[in-house]
């Protein structure tokens, strides 16, 4: 691919994969040696539609031990150091604007794929692959539909409202006539979750311009707007549909934390928290959230979906 843009420089003779899981796609590396030199600008670049590869992300896959901030992550975890510590892969995420996130849902199912398709990793039926994330550790396992992640716990980005419950902030979007209230939920990641009464309501919304959250989170936020199904619980589980505006991104086809904050967010809102297993439909096609208890109090969040590779180049 030619390219005027010098940022390119340190990759080029490259390889690199295009991949996406439900339609939120990325830009992939492989980068066993930890040479590959990435910045904000390389980033914008490749993520460009028009002047590059195009995608909301950029993924490098390189081993703990070549980076700083995931070693120390790892070290950090015993469970890890039990399971290959700086041996394991460590995702590399940016968002398309250049900024790095905590976590990527889709990301992951994405990263692993990729691992699993480059050869970087075995993984059999059954078996539990640990990868290694800014938000911390994340298991990986084989299902029907692709790939389920070990999500790790999720919580409310307020602690305070552990025991309100309602709502923390107000959203107002390009197409809602009113400021709504919404629930700001971390998983991982930061995420502000919205209520919509009616799928008309979804569709009318303008999310080419960035919703406005009052108060903003202290990292920025991802905004999700929720429409329940009517009745909501259908054979014990719960439906959702969802659109999204990410941070560092705009508005993606799919959001794996978000899906999981809106599952969280409208079990919350309908004290619906025996119903533990959660289908968002989003733009780019269909999520299954899980819910499991934990002895301590805390639910850890699973998310299950399918990922693809589209294509392989080379930077030139
Ligand atoms: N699309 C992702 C989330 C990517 C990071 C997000 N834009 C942020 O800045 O937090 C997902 O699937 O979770």
């Amino acid at each position: 691919m030619a390219h005027h843009l010098s940022a390119l420089d340190a990759l080029r003779g490259a390889p690199f994969t295009k991949a996406h899981a439900t339609g939120n796609d990325f830009v992939m590396f492989a980068d066993p040696d930890g040479t590959r030199h990435i910045t904000p600008e390389v980033v914008k670049a490749l993520c460009d539609r028009h002047l590059g590869v195009g995608g909301d992300g950029l993924i490098r896959a390189v081993p703990v031990r070549h980076v700083a901030e995931a070693r120390d992550i790892a070290a950090a975890d015993e469970d890890l150091s039990a399971h290959g510590g700086e041996d394991l892969w460590f995702m590399d995420y940016w968002n398309a604007d250049g900024t790095v996130a905590e976590m990527c849902g889709n990301g992951v199912r994405a990263f692993a794929h990729f691992l699993v398709s480059e050869d970087l990793v075995q993984l059999e039926e059954e078996e539990q692959l640990p990868v290694v994330t800014r938000a911390g550790a994340r298991t990986v396992r084989r299902v029907p539909e692709g790939y389920a992640i070990g999500m790790g716990i999720w919580s409310f980005l307020d602690p305070e409202l552990a025991s309100s419950n309602a709502s923390d902030s107000l959203v107002i979007a390009q197409g809602l006539t009113d400021p709504r209230p919404a629930l700001s939920i971390s998983m991982g990641n930061p995420h502000t979750v919205v209520a919509l009464s009616a799928e008309q309501a979804l569709e009318d919304l303008d999310l080419n311009q960035a919703p406005q959250v009052d108060p903003v989170p202290p990292d920025g936020t991802n905004v999700e707007f929720v429409v329940p199904a009517d009745p909501l619980v259908v054979d014990g589980e719960g439906q959702v549909r969802l659109r999204v505006h990410e941070r560092g991104v705009g508005e993606t086809l799919s959001c794996g934390t978000g899906a999981c904050a809106a599952a969280a967010a409208v079990r919350v809102w309908a004290a619906e928290d025996g119903v533990d297993t959660w289908t968002v439909q989003v733009p780019g096609g269909r999520l299954r959230v899980r819910f499991l208890s934990r002895a301590d109090g805390a639910e850890d969040v699973e998310l299950s979906g399918p990922a693809e590779n589209v294509y392989r180049g080379t930077i030139i």
